[in-house]
């Protein structure tokens, strides 16, 4: 057994160095049904992602409005280790005034598929290239200092040719990293291993890959996950997943996926233990529960019941946990009185309050509490009364 991950851990597949977190509560989450974040709030957002670790915090463009311009340059000037971008359309008007709100970078997008060039903005990709050199060359004269990175929304349903084209401009321009978006949440992750080794040959070597994962199908940690095995660099999360429709890649969902390769490498590069009071800010904020079935936070992410699983988890929890709870600041929660409970946990439970059992008593009050629970769900109370009374029986 090695610590608290219970097996002769294999050396990391992934290491967490490997790749970065680029948290867009503060965008993304703002375009979800219920992120309405004022000044407030998004410094306290800030102020937690940062304390969590988070390398990139991505806000929304200065464009929505002056109180979203004002509130940018206050986040900016807040003094945090995080660095902040801005999400901006590849639009000079735009750009030129996220460059005055403190950032360190821009993250630009321009849709390439088909649906967004015909129904967005009315570009072909060679329009999209020259306006892309143009932005993009402004910024490095005037602002040599800022990341740039440029994405090419709805990647997944554009043309290969049309993405390799405007990857592989965008690259020779000089920009930081690429953005591939699953902006409707269609690919699977095998898609999304192949483009990202695809658009890997065409840009630059010291080009980061970002990956931008909706969740309309349920992919969206498998697909960040896949992005980063093959290659990606930077992923998009939000606290809780919140975005426009049903979300992206969850923060904690992406620290759930990627603890299971490189445990220590995550312990180290964040402080995991936060994620619960994140988890509960955002719930808080956008006035909803956290999720019952939540990455590592739900409240019954580490409930455990059924008899079988109890036996085996009293003597090492590692048999039916693939991430011990502790490590993120979450406990865990034994259901011994249930009808689907076994006798292992009964005698467990007993031996708690010091009384003990032969094999025949043990096998009848465990019989007595699965019938007592069939009709409804005993407390701790009510199996203490149980036990008690039962062992004297
Ligand atoms: C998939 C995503 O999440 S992308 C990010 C989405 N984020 C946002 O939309 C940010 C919040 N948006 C806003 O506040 C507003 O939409 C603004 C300020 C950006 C623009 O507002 P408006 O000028 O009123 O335009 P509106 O929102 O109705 O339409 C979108 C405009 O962006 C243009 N556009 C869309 N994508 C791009 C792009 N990548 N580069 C340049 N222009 C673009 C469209 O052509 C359209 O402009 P048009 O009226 O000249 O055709
Ligand atoms: O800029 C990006 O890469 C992502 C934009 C976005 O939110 C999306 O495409 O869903
Ligand atoms: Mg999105």
């Amino acid at each position: 057994m090695a610590g608290i991950f219970m097996t002769d851990a294999p050396p990391p597949l992934i290491p967490a160095r490997s790749w970065a977190i680029i948290d867009s509560t503060l965008r993304e989450g703002e375009q979800f049904a219920r992120g309405n974040f004022g000044t407030d709030d998004k410094v306290e957002i800030a102020r937690a992602l940062d304390a969590f670790g988070a390398e990139y915090i991505e806000v929304t463009t200065p464009m929505v409005s002056e109180q979203t311009r004002q509130d940018i340059r206050k986040l900016t000037g807040l003094g945090l280790r995080a660095k902040f971008l801005t999400h901006v359309r590849c639009h000079m008007e735009d750009v030129q005034r996220a460059v005055d709100t403190g950032v360190d970078g821009l993250d630009l997008l321009f849709g390439t598929s088909s649906f967004l060039r015909e129904f967005s903005h009315g570009k072909s990709i060679a329009q999209i290239i020259d306006t892309a050199g143009e932005v993009i060359g402004w910024i490095k004269t005037h602002h040599p200092e800022l990341e740039i990175r440029f994405s090419a929304e709805d990647t997944f349903r554009s043309e290969e040719a049309d993405l390799m084209a405007v990857y592989s401009a965008v690259s020779e321009l000089g920009v930081h990293r690429v953005g591939l978006a699953d902006t409707v949440g269609v690919a699977t992750p095998r898609q999304v291993y192949t483009l990202v080794r695809e658009v890997r040959k065409v840009i630059h070597e010291g080009c980061g890959i970002e990956f931008h994962g909706h969740n309309d199908t349920g992919c969206a940690v498998s697909n960040a996950y896949e992005a980063i095995e093959a290659g990606a660099t930077h992923i998009d999360t939000t606290i809780l997943g919140i975005g426009e429709r049903n979300g992206i890649t969850p923060l904690g969902g992406l620290l759930a996926r990627m603890f299971t390769f490189d445990p220590q490498g995550l312990i180290d590069k964040y402080n995991l233990e936060l994620l619960p009071e994140l988890d509960r800010m955002i719930a808080r904020m956008v006035d909803l529960p956290v999720p019952w079935n939540n990455y590592l936070t739900g409240e019954f992410a580490y409930n455990h019941k059924a008899g079988m699983h109890l036996k085996a988890i009293y003597l090492n929890p590692g048999a039916y946990e693939a991430i011990p709870p502790g490590v993120f600041g979450v406990g865990r929660r034994i259901q011994a009185a249930s009808k689907v409970t076994g006798k292992h946990a009964i005698a467990y439970k007993a031996r708690e309050l010091g009384l003990h059992y032969g094999e025949d008593a043990l096998r009848r009050v465990t019989d007595h509490i699965k019938s007592l629970a069939e009709q409804d769900e005993l407390d701790d109370a009510h199996l203490e009364q149980v036990l008690r009374e039962w062992v004297s029986a």
